[in-house]
């Protein structure tokens, strides 16, 4: 990204605080219970949990579209509650199901739509927006000027993560944002927003009833149960290899120890090859894996190739090999995600 053509400065990403934060609508609904979560700078959280356990209530508490009936959310120590709500609305960008896009609005009045509020000048909104397209992976020449309507469904998804992030948000929200397109588009727009995320370091809370979505995007997962009580709280290979109650052993299911394997790198369970370099003896005949694998990777290359090892590539360079005894072990002592 060209910083220089942008003369407004990156904001740091900002860390949440929730402090036993409750909702409980006008009907009596509880809605959220008690709930204490920190999520630290530039990293995203993820809310799973089941249908009406209260997570776009958690969401919409943080940026006031629903006023807690206890507790507080600080953004950076900042109590919100002191906010004014509208320009607090401006500083974190907010990704929908349904992405909610204004139709009579071209894709690059829709990605300016926060700078405009802001009062930036037309020349600085239209080169942050092109250069937002750009980043989610859409040309603006070709997309720039089209209308909602004239995008699939995916592309319109990326239109909304580029609107989000178009004021430079300190904060980052996104409910559902991948469930509204087909499975394979969503397996795509889940692995491009990944790269993004590494590239722009948000503070973000995704909300998600997808376990694999979670492992894959969350630094940390934060599980709910009915009326928004927080069950657990833990990086995911921790909540995969220890789930804290019997709800989240039952939420995240028998299958766990294969979940656990696509967050586990396949450098947790690398063989290095020899130090002069040399390739392990039969490395050339195995079916090969990036180095920046998971297990799982490796585990469906072994499988695919019926073959008792893969080799692990940097570039053109075997750095190593892993077997599937040495896959086992570590997948059952569990790595860092
Ligand atoms: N405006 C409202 N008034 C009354 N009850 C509400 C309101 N909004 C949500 N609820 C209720 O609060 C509970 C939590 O809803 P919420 O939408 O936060 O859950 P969720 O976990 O996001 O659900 P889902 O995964 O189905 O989207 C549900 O029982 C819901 O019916």
């Amino acid at each position: 990204m060209d910083r220089t053509a942008d003369p407004a400065p990156t904001l740091r990403p900002a860390a949440i605080t929730l402090e036993g934060l409750a909702k409980r609508y006008d009907d009596g609904t509880q809605a959220v219970t008690g709930l204490s979560l920190e999520v630290p700078a530039g990293e995203l959280v993820v809310l799973i949990g089941p249908s009406g356990c209260g997570k776009s209530t958690v969401l919409r508490m943080i940026n006031r579209l629903v006023t807690p009936t206890a507790g507080r959310v600080l953004i950076d120590g900042a109590d919100t509650a002191e906010a004014d709500p509208v320009a607090l609305r401006r500083r974190i960008g907010y990704v929908i199901q349904h992405v909610g896009l204004f139709p009579h609005q071209s894709v690059r009045a829709n990605v300016g739509a926060v700078p405009r509020l802001l009062g930036w000048p037309r020349s600085r909104i239209r080169r942050r927006a092109d250069e937002l397209l750009e980043l989610v992976g859409l040309d603006p020449a070709t997309h720039g000027r089209r209308y909602p309507h004239e995008l699939s469904g995916g592309q319109r998804q990326r239109v909304g993560v580029a609107r989000a992030l178009a004021a430079d948000p300190v904060v980052l929200l996104m409910d559902e944002p991948f469930s509204a397109v087909d499975p394979v588009t969503r397996g795509r727009l889940r692995d491009e927003f990944r790269r993004l995320q590494a590239e722009v370091r948000k503070t973000i809370v995704l909300v998600t009833h997808d376990l694999d979505e979670a492992v894959r995007l969350g630094d940390r997962i934060a599980v709910l149960s009915a009326g928004g009580r927080l069950e657990q709280y833990a990086r995911p290979a921790d909540l995969l290899g220890a789930p804290g109650t019997a709800f989240v052993a039952d939420f995240v299911g028998a299958d766990r120890g294969v979940r656990r394997l696509a967050v586990t790198p396949v450098a947790a369970a690398l063989r290095p090859a020899a130090a002069d370099g040399s390739p392990a003896p039969g490395a050339a005949d195995l079916p090969a894996v990036p180095l920046g694998a998971s297990l799982y990777d490796a585990l469906s290359a072994m499988l695919a190739a019926d073959a008792p090892a893969v080799a692990v590539r940097d570039g053109d360079r075997t750095v190593g090999t892993v077997s599937r005894a040495d896959l086992f072990a570590a997948g059952a002592a569990g790595g860092t995600a």
